[in-house]
């Protein structure tokens, strides 16, 4: 039996499964298990607040707008709140660098030794309308001394040293999927009995796939390898989804097989989505179920981030969807000239 396939039933709790996968490390310390039961928790409580916003005044627009000058929803608030809440009362976390947040929020506690960026609450646009939104979480280790000043070591890691990522969707069922580096697993939420219980062990992404997804009403702005990779797809009669919440995105091609990308525009030069906080868990996600995610050039998890709010194009789903993707940056690349549609792959 391997740490990544536990064998554990369909039906196991998310705490028993977070036990016996700690139980494979005799020298761990428990605190990563604690943590990720602060996020189950934090995510069961933004569960409850969003089934039920449309009753509790939590629906629309809070009134300011974000570091990105995004308009803030009143779910984005609430649930930074509560994510904050949960990670400072749980004790295993020094640093949170949130999509809410300018700056690095600093809990205070020199004992933890975890950082954690998040997106507390991702695809604000479509909570009014009843559609799927979720949560994206990255966790590192603290790297500077403890007690002393969290640093930009702590906060600007790359990807590939994420200790564990996941991200919640609050869809149909609620679910959460987590990573330590071993697999990725998948956690439905019971909300009649408060518990995740494993429903998708070991989850894998199919190698390829005939969905793409991406914004098509920004294609006049999109550069020509971006805009011959989708009449490829097309070409192809991939079906055309996009819910735009990257996570139920993200989630759908992963069950399925298929590609997701924002890609640079003229409008926005480094894409819209952010490197620390939405793309590094779901690349961490994506690689660990087989599948890919690079900015249409390089690995997604080999950029050392320079700023906690740095944007990057994506392109992230099934391994050879995304290859495919990047042989159109490639070939646009060498020849200085469109790229001719490659069928080899
Ligand atoms: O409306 P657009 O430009 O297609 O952008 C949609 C993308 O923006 C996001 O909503 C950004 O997330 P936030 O809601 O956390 O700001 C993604 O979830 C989604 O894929
Ligand atoms: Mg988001
Ligand atoms: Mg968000």
């Amino acid at each position: 039996m391997t740490k990544e396939n536990l064998g554990l039933p369909v039906g196991t709790t998310l705490d028993r499964f977070i036990k016996r996968k700690q139980d494979d490390f005799p020298y761990a310390t428990g605190e990563l298990s604690q943590l990720l039961r602060d996020i189950a928790l934090a995510g069961k409580i933004i569960n409850r607040e969003i089934t039920r916003c449309g009753l509790i005044n939590l629906a629309g627009a809070f009134g300011a707008t974000n570091v990105q000058g995004e308009e803030q929803q009143k779910l984005d608030v609430v649930a930074n709140i509560r994510f904050i809440r949960a990670l400072r009362n749980g004790g295993e976390v020094c640093a949170i660098i949130s999509e809410e947040d300018e700056g690095i929020i600093d809990l205070e506690n020199p004992n933890g030794k975890y950082v954690v960026a998040m997106d507390p609450l991702d695809g604000s646009s479509n909570i009014d309308v009843n559609v799927s939104i979720g949560t994206i979480f990255s966790i590192y280790r603290r790297k500077s001394a403890p007690g002393g000043p969290i640093t930009d070591e702590d906060v600007l890691q790359k990807g590939s040293e994420q200790v564990a990522a996941g991200y919640l969707l609050y869809g149909t069922s609620s679910i959460l999927v987590y990573t330590t580096g071993y697999g990725v697993n998948g956690f439905t939420y019971e909300p009649s009995l408060g518990e995740f219980f494993l429903s998708h062990q070991s989850l894998k992404s199919p190698e390829d796939g005939k969905i793409y997804s991406v914004n098509e009403g920004s294609y006049n702005t999109f550069e020509p390898a971006v805009k011959e990779y989708i009449e490829y797809c097309k070409s192809r009669e991939f079906s055309g989804r996009y819910i735009g919440s990257l996570v139920a995105d993200f989630h759908r091609n992963l069950m399925k097989g298929g590609i997701y990308f924002y890609p640079a525009s003229a409008k926005a030069p480094n894409g819209k989505l952010r490197l620390v906080y939405e793309c590094n868990a779901l690349a961490f996600i994506a690689e660990q179920a087989g599948g890919a995610a690079t900015d249409g050039h390089q690995r997604i998890l080999d950029i050392t981030p320079t700023k906690l709010h740095q944007r990057t194009p994506l392109f992230i789903g099934s391994k050879k969807m995304v290859e495919q993707a990047g042989h159109f940056f490639k070939q646009a690349t060498e020849h200085h000239q469109p790229a001719a549609a490659v069928t080899s792959l």
